[in-house]
C-alpha cells in the first residue's frame, strides 16, 4: 500500500508526518517500525498520524508512535510540526488532551497542558515523592508521556539514560533528560526518549525540566531550554499550564512503495 507522508522535524527530533484525515492506512505495529527505521525504511525518531478529530473544540486527531513502534501519550516537537503543516493554529486532540496552538512568524506555541506529579500519573510501580526519586535522585512528571529529569552532568544521557528508561521504578519506561542550569531563566538538556533513544531535541522533555526545575527552586518559570538541535522556550504559567514555543520544518514530501 502506497503511504503518502511529509517529513518534518523541530530542532532536528524527526518525524514522518501521515495524514489519515481522509484515508486512513493501516498501519500496524511490524510497519512502524519498519518506517521509522534509519536504514530499511524512512527513518524518524517519531511517526505521527493524523485523523479527523472527534472531540468538540479539535481540529485534528494526533498520535504519535516511537521506532520501536510503541505509542507515546504527548510529543511536543511533533506538535509544533502538526500545527505548522496543518495551519491556522489548530487545536490538536492528542492522547494527552486538547492542545491549542498559536503561530507567530515562524514560531509556533503549543500549550502542552498541565504537568502532573502524583506516583500514579507518571506513573511509578510504588508511590514515591517525585522530586527526588530513589534513582539519580532525579525529578518526575508527568506531560501526558513519563518524564525523569537528573540535574547535573549532562554528558551522562549516553550511558544513564538506558538503564534509566527501563527502570522497574517506570512500569511504562520514561523519557529521561539530564539538565544543567545555566542560570534562573537557561539550561542545557539532553533527553533519552524511550522507545527512541538520544534526540536532538525533545519538547514535552523540556517542558518536564523546567516544571521539575520551578519544583526545585532552581529556575525561573519562564526559562530557554538549549538542546543539542537548539533553543526551546518554556513557560509554565501560574494556571499550571505550561507553554512551549519554537520552530517547525518541512523537509520534504514522500510516499512510500
Ligand atoms: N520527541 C518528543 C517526545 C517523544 C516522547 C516519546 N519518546 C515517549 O515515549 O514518550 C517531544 O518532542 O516531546
Amino acid at each position: 500500500m502506497m503511504i503518502a507522508f511529509t517529513k518534518m522535524h523541530g530542532l532536528g527530533n524527526d518525524f514522518i508526518v501521515i495524514d489519515g484525515r481522509e484515508n486512513m492506512p493501516a498501519l500496524d505495529e511490524a510497519t512502524i517500525r519498519r518506517l521509522c527505521n534509519r536504514r530499511f525504511g524512512i527513518g524518524c525518531d517519531q511517526l505521527v498520524l493524523l485523523s479527523a478529530p472527534t472531540l468538540a473544540g479539535a481540529d485534528v486527531g494526533v498520535r504519535f508512535f516511537n521506532p520501536d513502534g510503541s505509542e507515546a501519550g504527548a510529543c511536543g516537537n511533533a506538535s509544533r510540526c502538526v500545527a505548522w503543516l496543518v495551519g491556522n493554529a489548530p487545536t490538536l486532540q492528542t492522547p494527552a488532551g486538547l492542545l491549542p496552538t498559536q503561530q507567530n512568524g515562524s514560531l509556533i506555541t503549543v500549550n502542552m497542558g498541565k504537568p502532573r506529579f502524583e506516583s500514579g500519573d507518571i506513573p511509578l510501580s510504588h508511590a514515591c515523592d517525585t522530586l527526588h526519586l530513589p534513582l539519580q535522585d532525579a525529578a518526575a512528571c508527568s506531560m501526558g508521556n513519563p518524564h525523569a529529569t537528573v540535574f547535573g552532568d549532562i554528558t551522562r544521557a549516553e550511558t544513564l539514560g538506558p538503564a534509566m528508561e527501563t527502570d522497574p521504578l517506570f512500569p511504562e519506561r520514561a523519557n529521561i533528560g539530564f539538565a544543567e542550569i545555566i542560570s534562573r531563566s537557561h539550561m542545557r538538556l539532553r533527553v533519552w526518549e524511550r522507545g527512541a533513544g538520544l534526540t536532538l531535541a525533545c519538547g514535552s522533555g523540556a517542558c518536564a525540566a523546567v516544571v521539575n526545575a520551578v519544583r526545585r527552586g532552581l529556575t525561573e518559570r519562564s526559562c530557554t531550554v538549549t538542546m543539542d538541535g537548539g533553543d526551546l522556550h518554556i513557560t509554565w504559567l501560574e494556571n499550571r499550564d505550561v507553554l512551549m514555543a519554537g520552530p517547525a520544518m518541512t523537509v520534504f514530501y514522500g510516499t512510500t512503495v
